[in-house]
């Protein structure tokens, strides 16, 4: 071992640090492959569809990574208003985000769109400078290139819609093939989220009194450590024994954040649509292209009144991080 590598192998790391990531996309493009892959650096080829957070330690960059992966089921536009409920409280529990869809499917690559709508709609930024703010890391992940006969999704598509909805960086990989493209995409979260954590939660005004509450993973959750996955994916009768039991959490969003926007003027209004049907997957999200800000009232709260008072103003555009990072 040479003298430097000796010096970084007994090196300590760093204090820990948690990062509660959500993998999101349409059914199945590879979530649960990923994540399993990840953890256990196993591909087993067929997983379970119910939603489920790991818990994994890792060390990245010398720092030791607490990381919370909340594996979601994939659902659709035609999907009840409960699922996409506990969908949005799902992605309001994070702290970044990996969108994935599959090249060889066409609708999950347009499901990315409406997700990262989602997201946008969701998470607040924070305040980089005076008038730039940067948005929450969503890593954008094209799975499945392995399947290079099927593809319908070429590279070039992905790393422009990447850029078109303000994605942190692209990622094409194959989970089947390579945990190293896998270990990538986490590791770029993580870095990203560094990144993004340095700068400061905004504070909500004293008159914003609207509470954003909701119940998330109402259904069961579960915190698996990672050798217990691979028995869960392979047999049925521990995934019962597993289940740790219902627990329903209450989040109230952080009260220190504010929306960024209360000093500014609404310049435009709503109709009462829902504002999801807005979310098209067409691939013209023109409210996502525009930069526009949201005031946000709890759709949860007291739906769907709670949705005329949102109001949306001009902000200027975000910085966003694209691309690869070196190191
Ligand atoms: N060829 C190939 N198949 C993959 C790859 N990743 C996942 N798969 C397969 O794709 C299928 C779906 O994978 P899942 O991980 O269950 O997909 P999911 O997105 O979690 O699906 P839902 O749980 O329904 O949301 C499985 O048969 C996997 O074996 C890959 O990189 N290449």
């Amino acid at each position: 071992m040479s003298a430097l590598n000796l010096k970084m192998h007994n090196q300590k790391p760093k204090a820990s640090v948690k990062l509660k990531v959500v993998v999101l996309g349409q059914s199945y493009v590879g979530k649960s492959a990923m994540v399993v892959r990840f953890i256990t650096r196993r591909f087993i080829g067929e997983y379970d569809t119910r939603e489920r957070i790991y818990n994994f330690n890792t060390i990245i960059d010398n720092e030791t990574v607490n990381f919370e992966i909340l594996d979601s089921c994939g659902i659709n536009n035609q999907e009840s208003e409960f699922l996409i409920n506990q969908l949005e409280a799902n992605i309001r529990w994070a702290d970044a985000f990996i969108l994935v869809y599959s090249v060889t499917d066409k609708c999950s690559f347009e499901e990315v769109n409406r997700l990262k709508f989602l997201i946008n709609y969701n998470k607040r930024r924070r305040k980089i400078h005076k008038d730039d703010f940067i948005d929450v890391p969503v890593i954008l992940v094209a799975n499945k290139i392995d399947q290079a006969n099927d593809r319908m999704v070429s590279r070039e598509e992905g790393q422009k819609r990447c850029e078109d909805i303000g994605c942190a960086c692209f990622h094409e990989i194959s989970t089947r093939e390579s945990i190293e493209d896998v270990q990538g995409v986490f590791r770029d979260v993580c870095r990203f989220w560094r990144f993004f954590s340095k700068f400061p939660k905004l504070k909500r005004s004293k008159s914003d009194n609207i509470r954003l509450s909701m119940t998330i993973h109402s259904d069961v959750e579960m915190v698996l450590s990672p050798d217990k996955i691979l028995s869960i994916c392979c047999d049925d009768r521990q995934r019962s024994i597993l289940l740790f039991g219902r627990s329903r959490h209450r989040w109230n969003e952080d009260e220190e954040e504010q929306d960024e926007f209360d000093e500014l003027e609404p310049s435009a209004t709503f109709n009462d649509e829902p504002f999801r049907s807005r979310a098209q997957t067409d691939g013209n999200l023109n409210l996502m292209r525009k930069t526009r800000k949201w005031k946000i009232g709890s759709p949860l709260v007291s739906p769907p009144q709670s949705l005329s008072m949102y109001r949306m103003v001009n902000r200027r555009n975000s910085m966003s991080m694209r691309g690869h990072v070196s190191y």
